[in-house]
């Protein structure tokens, strides 16, 4: 069986594609895979990594006012459209799956116009504009919220939950922390803002790196990768302790993770995958920037259930961070009744509902179509 995945951009639509590639590996390792992105999303960089074919196809996002830049960007859809056609006419996948960003606009629309099986998945509990558009043309939506149903066609929308939920849950591994330079049986909070590191965050952090150096707990803080030089900056000048370590990016995110009790992160639909699976404690600063404020969606799911804490952007300080980190960390009972809220959240068997989905598509599809 051939496959095609595409979804780039940022890391919340690229781990749950390659979470799903590393679960069909391991079950039928004769699937061949392609995976087509660009080259300036995230994509390029994580994909390469893991010895995945990539092809790179060259498209920009439409902005929400009426520019010159739109009229481009049609012209990129039509010819990315062309390309893809190329391509796919090439590898003759049995079947395409788009995990979104605006790169699965024409890698799917091509597949769907060449009659080869197509799913999208939506990571979101509101729909992306690529999806909506999609939704019009494929087999299958796949989602990981109730809430994202009524965007789409109800007849081809299917629960699976997010790939990535199954993956973390594979990768227990022991001495991560020490890793770090941090120490293995103390009590830590990861900080990251989301998969390209969030300014307001990382301001509010640098203000609380002085208390935070000596608290009883310890702390991972990932800037992002193009903040990681100023933060490092910041941090030297105000000789942190040896309880925070500070780092651009994570890359086994998966391992880390089962030795953190509590996340202060974005509401990043992926991340948020991540934390139920594993049953961590959260404190959630949704982003603001995104399509019809839907972090503050993915957010409120957790929150309503007890899993996690919301902190607007707006009221952000080092303070609030602070106490909402002494609430969790310093209070067992509390910290693991919101473990175990999130835990209930969480959709464990996502890879696998997933594939099953690719191989009823494949299996159903006419022969040398
Ligand atoms: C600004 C923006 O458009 N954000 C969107 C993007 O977020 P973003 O890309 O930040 O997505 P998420 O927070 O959902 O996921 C981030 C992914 O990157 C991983 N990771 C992160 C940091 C790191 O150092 N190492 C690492 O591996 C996380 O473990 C996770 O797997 O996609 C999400 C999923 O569609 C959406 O919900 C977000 O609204």
């Amino acid at each position: 069986m051939k496959i095609v995945v595409s979804g780039g951009g940022t890391g919340g639509h690229i781990y749950p594609a390659l979470a799903l590639i590393k679960t069909i590996q391991k079950q039928d390792p004769s699937v061949e895979f392609l995976y087509i992105g660009t080259e300036k999303g995230l994509e390029a960089k994580i994909i390469e990594r893991e010895n995945i074919a990539f092809k790179a196809i060259n498209i920009t996002g439409f902005k929400r006012s009426i520019s010159f830049e739109n009229a481009k960007t049609v012209f990129r859809f039509i010819k990315g459209v062309y390309d893809s056609k190329k391509i796919i006419k090439q590898f003759k996948p049995d079947v395409v799956i788009g995990t979104g960003g605006y790169v699965c606009g024409p890698v799917v629309y091509a597949a769907a116009k060449r009659k080869i099986p197509t799913v999208i998945h939506e990571q979101n509990s509101v729909a992306g504009l690529t999806n909506r558009f999609l939704s019009r043309y494929v087999d299958r939506v796949a989602i990981c919220f109730e809430e994202v149903r009524p965007f789409f066609p109800p007849e081809k929308v299917i629960m699976t939950g997010n790939p990535r939920a199954s993956e973390v849950l594979e990768s227990k591994t022991t001495g991560i922390l020490q890793s770090f330079g941090l120490k293995e049986n103390v009590k830590t909070a990861l900080i990251v803002g989301g998969s390209r590191g969030a300014r307001p965050i990382n301001e509010a952090v640098i203000k609380s790196l002085s208390q935070l150096s000596n608290k009883s707990y310890q702390i991972i803080y990932v800037t992002g990768e193009v903040h990681y030089k100023e933060v490092s900056k910041e941090a030297e000048f105000l000789g942190i302790n040896h309880n925070v370590a500070i780092v651009p990016f994570i890359h086994n995110m998966e391992e880390v993770l089962s030795s953190i009790d509590v996340v202060v992160g974005r509401a990043g639909a992926t991340s948020l995958a991540e934390l139920t699976s594993l049953g961590i404690p959260s404190i959630l600063i949704p982003s603001p920037y995104v399509t019809d404020n839907h972090q503050v969606k993915n957010a409120s799911a957790l929150v309503n259930k007890g899993a996690a804490v919301m902190l607007e952007e707006s009221e952000l300080s080092s303070q609030r961070l602070i106490a909402a980190l002494d609430s969790i960390l310093l209070d067992d009972a509390r910290r693991i009744a919101m473990g175990e809220a999130a835990k209930k959240l969480g959709i464990r068997d996502a890879a696998d509902k997933l594939f099953a989905l690719l191989l009823e598509l494949v299996n159903k599809a006419p022969i040398n179509k």
